[in-house]
């Protein structure tokens, strides 16, 4: 039998009234009933209110988010710190960081330049300006990481940091062989796939960028000098460079004494000479698809055929790629003569085959839904087409992104405490530049899931072959005629389990480049952990600080997160508790249940995207503004998965939903779901 309930005004009543057939029914109802139940209520008032009197009297610092497992951790903050994060809100308590540097405001005052903005705009502009209207600049490309904590040089202004000793720092591949050196221990992750990868690269590239410091483009040469015996003729950028000892297990042998390492272009590069050293990012700071289509209006022209809407692409090997880039300077990269050198709206698109293989995976997808809009609307014009499926494309990125990958990398709890699920509000107080803690540090933790190897899989799940990351940098070759073989392998392998170390290929002889004298190579987590250096990073345990998390006073305070082995070893390495680097905090510390991170990684990325949601103006789920989708386009993008995404792009036949979800294809292989289900729904886009 169906009720149905009303509400009636007359409150002397029960306040629900079942209805039936619009008549009322009558409620057998006791007097007795009537007391109890009365009784009750008061009981529950009471009880209610001495419980909120009693919490009222306890001190104001109590832990945000009591109940979670973090609430011991932030009953450590220390009350009033200017560094503590804010929960706010009463039902769903969440965590905001208030950024404590001083210099977020210097380029906008000294350097940015003026932009006229037409408030109706309903596409985004090439370079991200003028989505903040108040402040058009906030997240363009070419203008600075925003700082949660002032840069730590130890002039203040350009030089590496010291310790608190006035010691230099430990040789950042000193500090990853002394803690990680042959500790891949826990190889696979059973639950994930290697696809959390090149996705997390993929959006990695669509919200930062920044080259090495042009002015000292002859550098690497330079650096061929820093053994010198006459020291005045030592170049100064040898201060940057990375010693390696000379027991190195990998490279002692060879006599390899350091890594070159080139500091990244600054503000001065673009004729803003700011102090402390202040890095631009050359790619929009906002999750709007600007790897595919370019962070400035000339590379997006180059891109485009200016028909139907459509990117320009090649045919290899009767398949679409993205269009060759004549221009390459990689033509003749460290691995050789290559053939293939694409082009695409980020220049990193050739790095390595993992990213050139999502970047031709959007490309084709673009390309299939303006033929797929075409056809829903016949009298569209080249550019209505294209800028619409450029602002779709954009809403794809962000759906998988806080559907699919952030759940995964962060896990709900965080999800929920950073504000990063259900329907967004547009906050135009808030900046959403990309955090330089977030990538000179917390989503560099993340390279330790990168797989030593990528697996090529034909279509019967036999790998036919296997390819170190050495042999694809640069040089993406070998994507021609193994696209699906590749996707293929990055679906059906499981992923490397998150733990302290990066794998040891890419720690060791990755990028190694042969048939040169002796022996090159690259370290990924040397280069991590100077970049942080090179940027003015602070140091781990204030990023601890600005997290909630307790700050340590001596080593042994970071046994809350950190193995007393672990702390062992951070004694013999750094002088004081104050000096480790950030990055090596992150990858050190515990993380959470269902979360890949530790709190002091998942406090950075949590703020950074919720930042990227909510500082958007066009975020795909903000309502209201010129640039909204209607209700119903929401909840058609809202049905994408990265799934869709593949089975559009290659000739895969069966994906499963959770595109990131390791399937074993011998035992579960009927979770699959056929390709033909994928399809975006492109009806809510129709004009009559
Ligand atoms: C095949 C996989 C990957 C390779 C080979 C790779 C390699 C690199 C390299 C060489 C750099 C520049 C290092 C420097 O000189 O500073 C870099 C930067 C970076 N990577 Fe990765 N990476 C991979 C995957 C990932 C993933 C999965 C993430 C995160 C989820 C990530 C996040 C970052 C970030 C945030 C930066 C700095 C951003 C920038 O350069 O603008 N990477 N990576
Ligand atoms: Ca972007």
């Amino acid at each position: 039998m169906v009720k149905i309930f009303k509400k009636v005004d007359n409150s002397s009543k029960s306040e629900t009234e079942p209805l039936l057939n619009n008549k009322k029914i009558v409620q057998p109802f006791c007097k007795k009933t009537w007391f109890i139940l009365s009784t009750l209520v008061l009981v529950i008032i009471v009880a209610t209110a001495v419980i909120i009197v009693i919490s009222s009297l306890q001190p104001k610092d109590n832990p945000p988010n009591a109940g979670s497992p973090d609430r011991d951790t932030y009953n450590n903050v220390a009350s009033g710190s200017k560094l503590s994060p804010v929960s706010i809100g009463t039902k769903q308590q969440q965590i905001r960081l208030t950024s404590v540097a001083t210099t977020n405001g210097d380029y906008f005052k000294k350097c940015a330049p003026i932009v006229v903005c037409n408030a109706g705009d309903k596409y985004r502009s090439y370079n991200g300006s003028c989505n903040n209207l108040q402040n058009p600049s906030w997240g363009a490309a070419l203008t600075p990481f925003y700082r949660l904590a002032d840069a730590e040089f130890s002039d203040g202004n350009y030089t590496l940091r010291v310790q608190l000793d006035g010691k230099p720092l430990p040789s950042a591949r000193l500090v990853g062989l002394k803690l990680f050196y042959m500790r891949d221990v826990r190889y696979s992750d059973h639950n994930n796939n290697e696809l959390l990868v090149p996705w997390g690269q993929f959006l990695t590239h669509d919200i930062s960028y920044y080259p090495d410091d042009i002015r000292n483009a002859t550098t690497p040469a330079h650096l061929d000098h820093c053994f010198e015996k006459d020291k005045s003729k030592i170049p100064s950028e040898c201060k940057a460079a990375i010693l390696i000892p000379k027991d190195d297990p990998v490279y002692g042998p060879y006599n390899v004494s350091l890594f070159k390492f080139v500091r990244s272009a600054t503000s001065v590069n673009f004729s803003c000479p700011l102090t402390p050293r202040t890095i631009l990012n050359r790619n929009t700071q906002y999750i709007d698809a600007s790897h595919v289509y370019g962070s400035d209006k000339k590379t997006a022209d180059n891109l485009r055929t200016f028909k139907n809407g459509r990117l320009k692409s090649q045919i290899l090997k009767n398949e679409e790629y993205c269009p060759q880039n004549p221009n390459s300077e990689f033509k003749n990269g460290p691995l050789g003569p290559s053939k293939v050198q694409f082009a695409a709206g980020d220049v990193n698109v050739n790095q390595n085959l993992a990213i050139a293989l999502f970047q031709n995976l959007f490309l084709r997808y673009h390309n299939h839904l303006a033929d797929e809009m075409q056809k829903v609307n016949p009298s569209w014009s080249d550019e209505r087409v294209y800028q619409e499926i450029r602002r779709i494309m954009g809403a794809i990125i962000q759906v998988i992104t806080y559907n699919q990958f952030l759940p995964i990398i962060l896990g709900d709890d965080y999800m929920k405490e950073y504000g990063l699920t259900g329907p967004t509000t547009y906050d135009p107080s808030i900046n959403s530049a990309l955090a330089q803690e977030m990538t000179s540090g917390a989503f560099r933790a993340v390279h330790n899931i990168i797989p030593a190897k990528f697996n090529f899989m034909a279509t019967n799940y036999s790998i036919v072959d296997e390819v170190e990351p050495s042999r694809v940098l640069l040089k993406p070759d070998l994507l021609i005629g193994n696209f699906d073989h590749m996707l293929r392998g990055f679906l059906e392998t499981p992923g490397r389990a998150p733990q302290p170390s990066y794998n040891n290929l890419i720690t060791n002889v990755v990028f190694k480049i042969p048939n040169l004298d002796g022996y090159s190579g690259f370290d990924l987590m040397s280069y991590d952990i100077q970049r942080g250096r090179d940027n003015g990073l602070p140091p781990y345990n204030k990023i601890r600080q600005i997290c909630g998390l307790k700050k340590a006073i001596v080593f042994d305070d970071l046994s809350d997160l950190i193995s007393l082995e672990d702390i062992a070893t951070l004694k013999t390495l750094y002088s004081t508790v104050h000096d480790i680097d950030y990055l090596i905090g992150a990858l050190l510390e515990k993380p959470r249940n269902g979360s890949m991170v530790g709190p002091s990684t998942a406090c950075i990325i949590g703020d950074s995207f919720y930042r990227f949601k909510s500082g958007d103006r066009f975020f795909y789920n903000i309502l209201g503004q010129p640039g909204s989708f209607t209700p119903e386009q929401i909840k058609s993008l809202e049905k994408i998965t990265l799934s869709h995404v593949l089975c559009l792009s290659s000739n895969l036949d069966h994906i499963q939903k959770e595109t990131f979800r390791y399937v074993d294809h011998k035992w579960m292989s009927n979770i699959k779901r056929s390709c033909r289900s994928y399809k975006l729904d492109l009806y809510p886009w129709k004009e009559n």
